[in-house]
């Protein structure tokens, strides 16, 4: 069998960004590894195996910024293991579904640790939509505090809209505002809490374009900047000195053909995300703690100490 319908169509949806946000993105490849596993007609451990990498980076492929992405095809395959097919089917899924339940377990904890940031009465300011950010705003409320939110629309993908729409089903008052209006509604703001989707060893927080913007005026205004991020977000190959890819998206998301042409002859740059440094970050919160930015890198040595090969690669790739 070639590549599952599922990979496939969990690669388009990534790519189009109907699935979207490193966690979620984490997750459906994880699944759609599971999936090409569970139908698998491979008749010998070796084409197995090459399926499943095959699939692996056809998921890959498709955006280059949100490290989730490969950590979590680095988790499954790293446990693919047995010396049959059927052994290796269940360790596949197995792995799959242990990286789901990670996943969940991992944001309901770092919520409650960001929760406890947040007193009765804050207001917070979020950029973009992260499930992670949410998971602190909604363990708070879950609390009792009232929690009120300043969103920001987050140009040219609306996601702003998203999170609106899931405060709202919290029962948190929120006040949607362009993006440029950030400035002026920070004085109103306790905390400016923002996702990731990827942390790099100096505490660099990769996140949808604009959080370097903000945090740059946050910091001005002494509005703390909360970065909510499961470890899957923290990047291992920044440890021995890669950089983050920035993904350049589509130029037609931020000005439509037709209007381009009215305009005349420019120049369109579609940034997907930026890098805020880590001198202005407060606090990145994790299921394992909070942590200054600087600190980051302990953690991450902990968890990616034993290196960072790319199992999606044939073994004569490596
Ligand atoms: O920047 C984005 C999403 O960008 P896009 O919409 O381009 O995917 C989110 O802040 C992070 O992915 C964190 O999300 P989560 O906390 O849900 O992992």
């Amino acid at each position: 069998m070639d590549r599952h319908p599922t990979v496939e169509a969990t690669a388009e949806d990534i790519a189009s960004m109907e699935i979207r946000g490193a966690a979620t993105i984490g997750a459906a490849a994880a699944a759609a590894l599971r999936e090409q596993a569970e139908s698998s007609d491979a008749e010998t451990p070796e084409a197995f195996r090459a399926e499943l990498r095959a699939a692996a980076r056809r998921l890959h492929e498709t955006r280059p910024t949100a490290v989730s992405l490969p950590n979590s095809l680095r988790y499954v395959l790293r446990r693919m293991d047995g010396t049959d097919v059927p052994a290796l089917r269940s360790s596949v899924v197995d792995a799959a579904t242990a990286f789901e339940v990670r996943l969940d377990r991992a944001q309901s904890q770092l919520g409650a640790i960001g929760a406890n940031r947040l007193q009765d009465g804050d207001v917070v300011m979020t950029h973009c939509h992260s499930t992670d950010a949410l998971a602190c705003v909604e363990a708070a409320v879950e609390q009792g505090k009232h929690v009120e939110a300043i969103v920001k629309e987050t140009r040219p993908r609306l996601q702003g809209h998203i999170t609106a729409r899931q405060l709202r089903e919290m029962g948190v008052p929120v006040t949607l505002i362009v993006d440029n209006a950030a400035r002026r509604y920070l004085d109103d703001a306790d905390h400016v809490l923002v996702g990731a989707d990827a942390i790099a060893a100096d505490g660099s927080v990769i996140n949808k374009i604009g959080t370097s913007g903000l945090a740059v005026n946050a910091r001005e205004r002494g509005v703390p900047i909360v970065v909510a991020a499961q470890t899957i977000k923290l990047h291992p190959a920044t440890m021995t000195g890669h950089t983050v890819e920035i993904e350049m998206r589509d130029e037609r998301e931020v000005v439509d053909d037709e209007e381009r042409a009215t305009i005349g002859g420019i120049e369109v740059e579609n940034p997907a995300f930026d890098v805020t440094p880590p001198r202005y970050v407060d606090a990145i919160v994790t299921e394992s703690g909070q942590f200054p930015p600087e600190s980051i890198v302990t953690l991450m040595r902990e968890l990616f100490g034993d290196g960072v090969a790319d199992p999606w690669l044939d073994p004569e790739e490596r």
